[in-house]
């Protein structure tokens, strides 16, 4: 399966291009990475990527074919903050069942999650623990395609290495495409199959 975004434009003002002309693309199986400075758009082309955003040219496809906006989003996005992606009202177990299945008690221990958080609201847990069910939560048997957007940014050595961990082993064993945007150039080096510059 290919996800693709062809010849893409897009900018959040008239008149404000932030990409121009973009076309990226990934396999299932593979680990990519999207690198470049500050501000050149790789947050943008991750949501256009996974429908958050309606590109003004160009078209995003998955096989060839547009994304259909209702039902199960198959590109799923994991972005660095993780209060911002939950609901507050719901406790930590809803959120985890949005993606329509609940994940098995391995993927909760190897994720780090502790069966009490289940019972918990997101105001009761870190970043970091927020985080994990953010994670997890886009792992879904649905998802062909995890865009990861700075997703361990602001997590210690110790628990970026648990989660990364995981998640490479979720995404080889379902044989999903990974896309990994991150400024740490050991991170992506160590994660990805090829880099990905935006210019
Ligand atoms: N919602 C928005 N409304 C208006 N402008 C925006 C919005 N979001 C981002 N921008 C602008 O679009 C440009 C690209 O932002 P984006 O977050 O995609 O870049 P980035 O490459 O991911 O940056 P960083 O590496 O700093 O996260 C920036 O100039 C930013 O100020």
């Amino acid at each position: 399966m290919r996800l693709s975004a062809e010849e893409i434009s897009f900018g959040y003002q008239a008149g404000k291009t932030v990409l121009e002309n973009i076309s990226f693309h990934i396999d299932s199986g593979e680990v990519v990475g999207l690198a470049g400075a500050s501000g050149l758009g790789k947050s943008t082309l991750s949501k256009i990527l996974a429908g958050y955003e309606t590109p003004q040219q160009g078209r995003v496809l998955l096989d060839g074919k547009p994304i259909p906006a209702r039902g199960f989003q198959p590109v799923q996005l994991v972005f660095q903050h993780p209060e911002k992606a939950v609901d507050p009202r719901w406790k930590m177990k809803k959120v985890l069942a949005e993606s329509g299945q609940f994940p098995e008690s391995e993927l909760l221990e190897a994720m780090g999650i502790q069966p009490e958080w289940l019972e918990r609201w997101p105001a009761e847990l870190s970043g970091g623990e927020l985080q994990r069910f953010c994670v997890l939560r886009a792992l879904s048997e649905k998802t062909k395609f995890l865009i990861a957007d700075e997703m361990t940014a602001m997590l210690d050595a110790i628990t970026q290495a648990q989660i990364w961990h995981t998640v490479l082993n979720y995404v080889r064993e379902h044989q999903m495409g990974l896309v990994v945007i991150s400024h740490e150039q050991e991170l992506l080096d160590k994660l990805c199959n090829r880099v990905v510059q935006l210019a």
